[in-house]
C-alpha cells in the first residue's frame, strides 16, 4: 500500500499550499482526484513522486519511507509530455529504457512503428502523449500517477488510452491516482473518489 502520510508543503515565501495532508492507495486501487485550480493537486503528484520533497511529513510504500531510490517506485505520467521527453532522441531510444514495454502494450497505446525513428518535434502534443504514456508503463513501477493525461485528446483516443491504461493496472495489480477535473471520467473509471480539499488543511493567509 502507498501512504502518504501527513504531508505539508509551501513554496518558498508563499502560504501553505497544503499541510497534514493523507491518503492511502492499495495494490490494485484506482483512485481518482479532482479539486479546484490552483488547489496544489499536481504539487501533491510531484512530492509522492519523488520529484519534490515535504518540509513535513513522509511518503511510504509498505512501511518503507521512500528517500532517492535509484528507480522510484511512484510513476508519474503527466499533461505535458514535451516537457519530459528529450527533445534530441529519437523515439525508440527514448522507449529503450522502459524495460517491460511490448509490442502489444504500444500497440494498444495505438503508436504506429513509423513514429519510433522520429524526434520529438516531429510529432503532435498526442502522440508524444502516447509515448510518455508507454515509457511510463513499461517500467516495473507498482504506483502511477496520471495528472491530467488525455485532456488533449479526442472521445475515441481518450478511451483507447484509458483502456490500454486499466487494463495494466489490473492485470499487473498495480496502484493508481487519477488526477482530473473530468468528473465523468473519474466516475467511470475509479474506485473511489476523492476531493482534495477534504484531505489536508490549507493556510491562505
Ligand atoms: N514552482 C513553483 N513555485 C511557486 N509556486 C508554484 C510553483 N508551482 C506551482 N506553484 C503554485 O502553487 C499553486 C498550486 O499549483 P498546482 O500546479 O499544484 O495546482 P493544481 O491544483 O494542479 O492546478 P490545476 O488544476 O490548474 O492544474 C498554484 O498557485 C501555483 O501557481
Amino acid at each position: 500500500m502507498l501512504h502518504v502520510d501527513n504531508v505539508s508543503f509551501r513554496y518558498p515565501n508563499r502560504p501553505w499550499l497544503f499541510r497534514n495532508l493523507s491518503l492511502t492507495i492499495d495494490k490494485g486501487e484506482i483512485v481518482g482526484m479532482y479539486g479546484k485550480s490552483g488547489i496544489g493537486k499536481s504539487t501533491l503528484a510531484k512530492i509522492i513522486a519523488g520529484y519534490i520533497k515535504p518540509l513535513q511529513g513522509e511518503i511510504r510504500i509498505c512501511n518503507n519511507k521512500l528517500t532517492g531510490e535509484k528507480i522510484y517506485p511512484v510513476q508519474l505520467i503527466w499533461q505535458h509530455a514535451e516537457l519530459v521527453i528529450n527533445p534530441s532522441w529519437q523515439m525508440k531510444k527514448i522507449l529503450a529504457e522502459s524495460p517491460y514495454l511490448s509490442e502489444e502494450m504500444l500497440s494498444c497505446l495505438g503508436i504506429q512503428s513509423s513514429w519510433l525513428s522520429k524526434y520529438p518535434h516531429e510529432l503532435s502534443g498526442g502522440e508524444l502523449q502516447r509515448f510518455n504514456i508507454a515509457r511510463a508503463l513499461g517500467t516495473d513501477a507498482p504506483f502511477y500517477i496520471a495528472d491530467e493525461i488525455t485532456s488533449m485528446f479526442d472521445a475515441i483516443s481518450q478511451a483507447q488510452i484509458w483502456h490500454s491504461l486499466l487494463q495494466e493496472v489490473e492485470q499487473q495489480q498495480k496502484g493508481m491516482l487519477v488526477i482530473s477535473h473530468n468528473q465523468k471520467l473519474l466516475e467511470k473509471i475509479c474506485h473511489r473518489i476523492v476531493h482534495f480539499s477534504d484531505l489536508a488543511m490549507a493556510d491562505r493567509d
